[in-house]
């Protein structure tokens, strides 16, 4: 039988980044409309927070709660899929470019299991006019849980990135 775990029971989230990253703020470039993965901070399912290493790229570390959960206690690929979406085409944005997600692969590596925080890691690999192919993938320490090739199109004029 599913366990029940209450908010309240899941409130000690770690989601400190590493020494050398700083703190990236997504909504001061991109506005407030990011909240079906990272709007709901002390919510059940996605707890996000954004930053950039040391080499400017865009890192995510995500709280995978109970409500993302597909396979018994274990995210559902879609959840996974769903972050991937937005930390990648983010990353887009935060490289300079206006863009939306056109196409992305993704190929789950292991079973994430619930109340797992994990670092998901992009990288802007290529820019070719419009299109922007970002990599990334999801991990924690050793492990990795999938991994990602995202091909995003600016649709807009370049953007001026925020430090954070
Ligand atoms: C992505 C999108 C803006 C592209 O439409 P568009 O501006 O008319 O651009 P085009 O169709 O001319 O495509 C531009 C280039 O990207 C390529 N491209 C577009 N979509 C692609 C895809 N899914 N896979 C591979 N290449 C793609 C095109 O082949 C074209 O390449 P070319 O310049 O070498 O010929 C449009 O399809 C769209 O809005 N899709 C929905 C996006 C979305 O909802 N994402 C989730 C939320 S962010
Ligand atoms: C206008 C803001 C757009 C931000 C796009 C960032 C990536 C979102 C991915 C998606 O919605 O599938």
């Amino acid at each position: 039988m599913a366990t029940t775990i209450t908010n309240a029971e899941a409130m000690a989230v770690d989601l400190r980044g590493e020494s050398d990253w700083t703190a990236f703020d997504a909504p001061a470039l991109v506005g407030s409309s990011l909240r079906f993965v990272s709007g709901d901070p002390q919510g059940d399912r996605f707890r996000v927070r954004y930053y950039r290493d040391a080499a400017q790229q865009l890192k995510a570390r995500v709280w995978f709660g109970p409500e993302t959960e597909g396979p018994p206690g274990h995210a559902h690929g879609g959840s996974i899929a769903a972050v991937l979406d937005e930390v990648l085409g983010l990353s887009g944005w935060a490289a300079g470019h206006a863009v939306v997600v056109a196409n992305l692969n993704v190929s789950f590596r292991n079973l994430l299991p619930l109340q797992t925080v994990v670092t998901v890691e992009s990288e802007v690999v290529s820019i070719n006019g419009r299109k922007v192919l970002v990599k990334g993938r999801v991990c924690s320490g050793s492990a990795i849980y999938a991994e990602a090739e995202c091909l995003c199109i600016a649709i807009g004029q370049p953007k001026t990135s925020v430090a954070g």
